[in-house]
């Protein structure tokens, strides 16, 4: 499991740490950090170091220091190093006399000579000579979108970027962009991962995130995220032990599906088929078609003919009509926990008379994407961590806000994020697979917070290996979504297996 840190909470953190060790020592160490992994960037796309160019973007707070400390640490080592300047009067003082005394070149964005859009000649040819880029526009203290000059300089970049910190023009809290952003093929970040390294935009643009010791592992507080592992989701999913059978594993029921959309049945029970070894049953309109693709699932016609199950899975393909909300009633009167998708979001959020048939001491786990959670909850905005927290507690209930970096949090708090670097889940009946894999994971008793983590993990894992035929490091997250071609939600579906046993086969490693 690994800890996720807001601005606020970094910076407590780092004030804890500068009681002990000054400020400008913890500096030149994040500096010297940044500086390692420019000479391996440089190596790894020029062959060498010494006789290359950095060119520094620096702007006006401690993130254009560290830049500059870096800048020195690199003319130790023979490197060409210039510093652009966004804000002269105000760059970070003793870095840039440190580079100066290295012997390093310094001139200003908007410097003699500017063209059209108001770069200066000197900061053009800058950008022209460098083998690497290292944004130290903004880190931690930015603010709304990048400013023009700053965004410019962005749009110009045509060579390997390190980014100190983040990549400059992504909203450090939320991740979200706001016009032009820093694509960044390397982060270096400082002591624990930043909540805009996992979340939106800035989990993709990023790049490959590095982070550095600065001394600050034992001033963190509580982390305010939390993401789990391929080593943490493999050594809770439920595998069947000696004494198990097919019942003491945990009963799914699958509530979903319809005559006009079978597929949902079909998806859902199929993820809960593969999820778990115990048993699966269907009810609903779709049952002979899922008896006839899945011959393991003990389908009925409805929800009272259907047995005792240890948690629900309903809503995909159920409608959003009478009869949808009769499945949706039955389904949460029946005292298991549940787990609410697609039409049973819309009928909760367009019916406050379902909710009556709620348990209130039964876990209810609601899975919108942003369009549901809009219908349910209002507009999540760029917040989507703030977003997902306020309506579990208001619905008492675990929600998964979905998109790209999954949003998962308890009633009680606590919130985990899986931020896979790929979007290959983005495709149609992809989430009725969630929601076949939480209800498995729900009846086997799971934590709901763990259990949603762990199976949008899978979920992602099994979406890599349906696109791309495999990943990289195994059940690791793939942190570059280029190799691979579509695939529908019937193969990842089909990848669960294999996605399972590469999480399954971390642990302990
Ligand atoms: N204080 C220290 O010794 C340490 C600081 N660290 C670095 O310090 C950074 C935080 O430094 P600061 O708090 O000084 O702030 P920043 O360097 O993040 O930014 C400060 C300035 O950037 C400008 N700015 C804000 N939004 C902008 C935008 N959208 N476009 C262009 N310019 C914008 C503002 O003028 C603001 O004053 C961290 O991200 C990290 O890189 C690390 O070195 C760890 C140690
Ligand atoms: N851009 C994206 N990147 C990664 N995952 C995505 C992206 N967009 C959607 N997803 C994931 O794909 C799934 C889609 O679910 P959903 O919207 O319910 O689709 P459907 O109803 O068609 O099954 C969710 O798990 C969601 O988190
Ligand atoms: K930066």
């Amino acid at each position: 499991m690994q800890g996720v840190w807001t601005p606020e909470s970094v910076r407590a953190a780092e004030q804890r740490l500068f009681e002990q060790v000054a400020e400008p020592t913890v500096m030149r160490r994040a500096a010297w950090a940044v500086a390692v992994h420019c000479a391996r960037l440089l190596r790894d796309a020029t062959g060498g170091v010494p006789g290359r160019h950095v060119t520094l973007l620096v702007g006006a707070g401690n993130n254009g220091g560290d830049a500059l400390w870096a800048g020195a640490f690199l003319r130790r080592r023979g490197v060409g190093v210039t510093a652009v300047l966004l804000v002269p009067e105000r760059a970070h003082a003793e870095g840039l006399a440190a580079l100066r005394r290295a012997g390093g070149g310094v001139v200003e964005a908007e410097g003699a000579g500017a063209d059209t859009s108001g770069i200066g000649a000197e900061a053009v040819e800058a950008l022209d000579r460098a083998d690497l880029v290292v944004d130290g526009i903004v880190g931690l203290s930015a603010h709304s979108g990048l400013r023009p000059t700053a965004a410019e300089l962005v749009r110009r970049v045509e060579v390997p970027v390190l980014a100190v910190d983040l990549p400059s023009g992504v909203d450090p809290t939320t991740g979200t962009e706001d016009g032009v952003v820093v694509d960044a093929d390397v982060t270096v970040t400082f002591g624990g991962l930043r909540a805009c390294h996992v979340l939106g935009a800035g989990a993709t643009r990023a790049g490959e995130i590095v982070v550095a010791d600065i001394g600050l592992d034992d001033h963190w507080g509580r982390p305010d995220l939390l993401m789990l592992d391929a080593e943490d989701v493999g050594a809770v999913w439920p595998v069947p032990a000696p004494d198990d059978d097919k019942y003491s594993q945990g009963v799914v029921g699958v509530a979903a599906g319809s005559a006009t959309y079978p597929g949902a049945a079909v998806l859902t029970s199929g993820a809960a088929v593969a999820a778990t070894s115990g048993m699966v049953r269907y009810a609903g309109p779709a049952a002979d078609v899922v008896r006839s693709a899945r011959p393991e699932v003990v389908a009925t016609g409805s929800v009272g003919d259907a047995g005792r199950v240890q948690a629900w899975s309903v809503g995909p393909g159920i409608g959003t009509g009478g009869s949808g909300r009769e499945v949706l009633v039955r389904v949460l009167e029946s005292g298991v926990p549940v787990i609410a998708d697609a039409d049973a979001i819309t009928l909760l959020a367009e019916d406050s008379s379902v909710w009556d048939a709620r348990d209130p001491d039964t876990p209810l786990v609601l899975t919108p994407h942003a369009g549901e959670f809009s219908r349910l909850a209002g507009d999540p905005g760029t917040d989507r961590v703030a977003a997902a927290r306020s309506a579990a507690e208001r619905f008492d209930a675990t929600v998964l806000l979905k998109g790209h970096s999954t949003v998962v949090a308890a009633p009680d708090g606590r919130v985990l994020v899986n931020a896979f670097a790929h979007a290959w889940p983005a495709t149609a009946g992809s989430g009725d697979v969630l929601t076949g894999l939480i209800g498995a994971l729900l009846a086997s008793d799971l934590d709901p917070l763990i259990a949603c983590a762990s199976a949008a993990y899978v979920h992602s894992v099994a979406a890599e290996i349906a696109a791309t035929g495999g990943h990289t490091v195994p059940g690791a997250p793939a942190r570059d979504g280029s190799a691979g071609s579509p695939a529908g939600a019937s193969p990842l579906l089909a990848a669960l297996p294999d996605a399972i046993s590469t999480v399954r086969s971390t642990v302990g490693t």
